[in-house]
């Protein structure tokens, strides 16, 4: 993993990126001159949390907003809120009368963030669910009328799950939609040994191998596994 300290270049250094001056260079020249004013807002609020290294970096955020512009997404879902980065990102994206499912085990977190959603004038589209993650997709599935209904999915939860959420993804979201796993590297862990994987890291790590043995093999999604962040991977629903 990155360091859980400061970079010399003062900015979090949250990425695989191996070089601080190129991530430092991306940021100020491509993405914090662009970034909504909410969504500054709401970082530099979460950058004094001390799991700020867990919020979605501002790049990755950057390209999600793309994404979601281009299946022109209405109904999202979001495993794994946190401050709220992606959600209000997504929130700010998404048509007035667009709505996205939120979930996290932990609302405290969430309300760190409300405020900065609450001005910004989209808390309207949110559907926060206090809970796992697993269990209200399976109570999403028991309405049949929400099977390839959602356009967009972004996965930040807990990463022994990541697997057991695409076969639930995979019917809720429509033929063309995309969902987004994040951590697909997982801090470069991945490609180590299980001995040389920091011990916190080992579970995530198992399952993360696991998952993108999962992705790369399954016919219903295209894919994209980009080494931004910590790693992303991007699934296209095509059947
Ligand atoms: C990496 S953070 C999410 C970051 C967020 N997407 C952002 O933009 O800041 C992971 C979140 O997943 C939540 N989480 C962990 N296990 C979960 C589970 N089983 N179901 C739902 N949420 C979970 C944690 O409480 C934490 O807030
Ligand atoms: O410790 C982390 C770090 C991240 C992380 C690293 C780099 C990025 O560009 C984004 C995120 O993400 C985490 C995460 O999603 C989690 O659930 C626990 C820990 C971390």
């Amino acid at each position: 993993m990155a360091s859980d300290s400061k970079n010399s270049t003062g900015a979090f250094k949250k990425g695989l990126l191996q070089s601080e001056e190129l991530y430092k260079y991306i940021l100020e020249t491509s993405v914090y001159p662009r970034e909504p004013e909410p969504l500054k807002e709401l970082r530099e609020l979460t950058a004094t949390h001390p799991r700020a290294l867990m919020a979605t970096a501002a790049d990755a955020g950057q390209l999600m907003t793309m994404l979601l512009k281009l299946v022109n997404a209405k109904r999202t879902i979001e495993l794994g809120v946190f401050t709220g980065y992606s959600l209000l990102l997504t929130a700010l994206t998404i048509p007035d009368d667009g709505k996205i499912v939120a979930i996290d085990v932990n609302r405290e977190s969430f309300e760190i963030g409300l405020p900065v959603i609450k001005k910004a004038g989209v808390e309207h589209k949110i559907d926060f669910r206090e809970s796992e993650a697993l269990p209200v997709l399976d109570q999403l599935l028991e309405n049949k009328g929400n099977e390839g209904s959602f356009d967009f999915a972004f996965v930040d939860a807990d990463k022994v799950n990541f697997s057991n959420y695409h076969g639930r993804l995979m019917k809720l979201l429509r033929v063309g939609g995309i969902v987004v796993y994040d951590n697909t590297l997982w801090a470069g862990s991945v490609v180590m040994s299980e001995e040389s994987t920091p011990e916190r890291k080992r579970p995530g790590r198992q399952a993360i191998v696991e998952l993108n043995k999962l992705l790369a093999g399954d016919p219903r999604i295209e894919i994209s596994h980009a080494p931004l962040g910590d790693g992303i991977t991007i699934c296209r629903r095509i059947l």
